[in-house]
């Protein structure tokens, strides 16, 4: 039986997918996978037992990842799931800098008594007035699943768009339009861009890019858009140049005591991915990760271990074992296998900086000490022996 904490409230298409292997519970100190969103775990104790944390959504700044490699336990995220979601939210943003839509909304429910609203509304437009984004040059700060879907939509909308991302992924190249012009520096798209947004990931290299220097050399009455972390953005910064008006709109996803107080801001309460869909998607995808991993010990979609899938279990059981990326530890291991007489029947071992992970399909029984005798070789952190019998699903 698998224990899972949910941390925050996940959409029930995706924890109505577990079987009766499974079961809810509030005490985390009990849990062998959470499921959590927003929620901070980095004051959290993690139990020993914990194998696994699947975040469903994107970003992972929520979650310890370095202790969580440390002590073997697995961070998965759902890439893309909500993506589309917060691609129509940046649209939104957009629209609403270039026009003083929400003053015009406002307006119309202040004077909604008003027995002439309709000739008074004639005279008043003009205050709410706006500019057309066609036309307009856009920045695209990551090109991930959000960037290259706000970059194509918005060449479809009539703007000229450049993308920057020294680290884009084949997959991310592929599915971008041709006609978004990459930039291979940030100063060009702070130069050249009327509307810039940023959708990469807030971490070491990242937190604070937005800062004076970055501000100063942007275009006089640019729009930034901010959907993907407040951290990115030095928001002391930001709230000057909203005040001298050399940024025209910040459009940001995150309320905090300086955004939710700046002039000129547009500021949501965390909306992006709140969309039934994306709910939805993360869900899913997150719980299956989960069942992946619980049941066959296959890691698809982590942010902290390598990608290591052996497809459904072959042979009566599965060995998954973590372990310091350093010389002989898959030399140690077999030799075990050999000295008590199990015959390998698939394995793979990948690393990822210091840490490995390795998964063996073996074709007789475990004998009961099994793992204790590879969890003895220095290096290994922890080793779990997975039974066909039991699990033997198909993802
Ligand atoms: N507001 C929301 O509700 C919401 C929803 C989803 C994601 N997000 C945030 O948006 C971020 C991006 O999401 P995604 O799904 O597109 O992730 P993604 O991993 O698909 O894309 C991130 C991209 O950023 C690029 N990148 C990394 N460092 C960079 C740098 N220094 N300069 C330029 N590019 C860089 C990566 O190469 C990658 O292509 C997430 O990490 C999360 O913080 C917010
Ligand atoms: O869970 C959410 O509502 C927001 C998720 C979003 O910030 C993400 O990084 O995917």
């Amino acid at each position: 039986m698998f224990k899972v904490a949910r941390l925050n409230p996940i959409a029930s298409i995706g924890t109505d997918l577990f079987t009766g292997k499974y079961e809810m519970t509030e005490n985390l100190a009990e849990a062998s996978a959470v499921l959590v969103r927003s929620a901070s775990m980095h004051e959290l104790e993690l139990p020993d037992g914990l194998l696994a944390i699947a975040r469903a959504g994107a970003g992972v700044n929520n979650i310890p990842l370095d202790e969580c490699a440390k002590k073997g336990i697995v961070v998965f995220n759902a890439p893309g799931a909500n993506a589309n979601g917060v691609k129509e939210m940046v649209l939104a943003g957009m629209l609403l800098a270039a026009r003083d839509i929400y003053g015009g909304i406002t307006w119309i429910r202040e004077n909604k008594d008003e027995a002439d609203i309709a000739k008074l509304a004639e005279k008043a437009k003009k205050n709410f007035a706006g500019t057309e984004i066609q036309g307009k040059t856009l920045g695209v700060i990551g090109l991930g699943a959000i960037g290259a879907l706000v970059a194509n939509a918005s060449l479809n909308l009539g703007m000229r768009v450049m993308g920057y991302d020294p680290y884009i992924s084949v997959e991310g190249a592929w599915s971008l339009d041709h006609h978004v012009q990459r930039v291979n520096n940030l100063d060009d798209i702070y130069a050249n861009c009327d509307y810039i947004t940023i959708h990469v990931p807030a971490m070491d290299g990242t937190i604070g890019m937005i800062d004076e220097a970055a501000i100063a050399k942007m275009k006089d009455g640019v729009v930034f858009l901010n959907f993907a972390r407040d951290l990115l953005v030095k928001e002391e910064a930001m709230a000057a140049a909203l005040e001298s008006g050399k940024v025209h709109r910040y459009v940001s996803d995150f309320a905090n005591p300086v955004s939710a107080n700046m002039k000129n801001a547009i500021i949501f309460p965390h909306l992006a991915a709140s969309t039934a869909e994306s709910e939805d998607n993360c869900a899913v995808m997150a719980v299956r990760e989960l069942m992946n991993y619980l049941e066959a010990g296959n890691i698809v979609n982590s942010v902290n271990f390598p990608r290591t899938d052996l497809g459904p279990i072959r042979g009566t059981g599965r060995i998954s074992i973590f372990h310091k990326n350093i010389p002989n530890m898959i030399g140690q291991i077999t030799a075990i296998l050999y000295e008590n007489g199990i015959n390998i029947e698939n394995m793979t071992d990948k690393s990822r900086g210091e840490y490995a992970y390795g998964l063996i399909d073996v074709d007789c029984e475990f004998s009961a000490d099994l793992a204790d005798k590879i969890r003895a070789i220095d290096g290994v952190s922890r080793v779990r022996l997975i039974e066909a019998k039991n699990f033997c699903k198909k993802f």
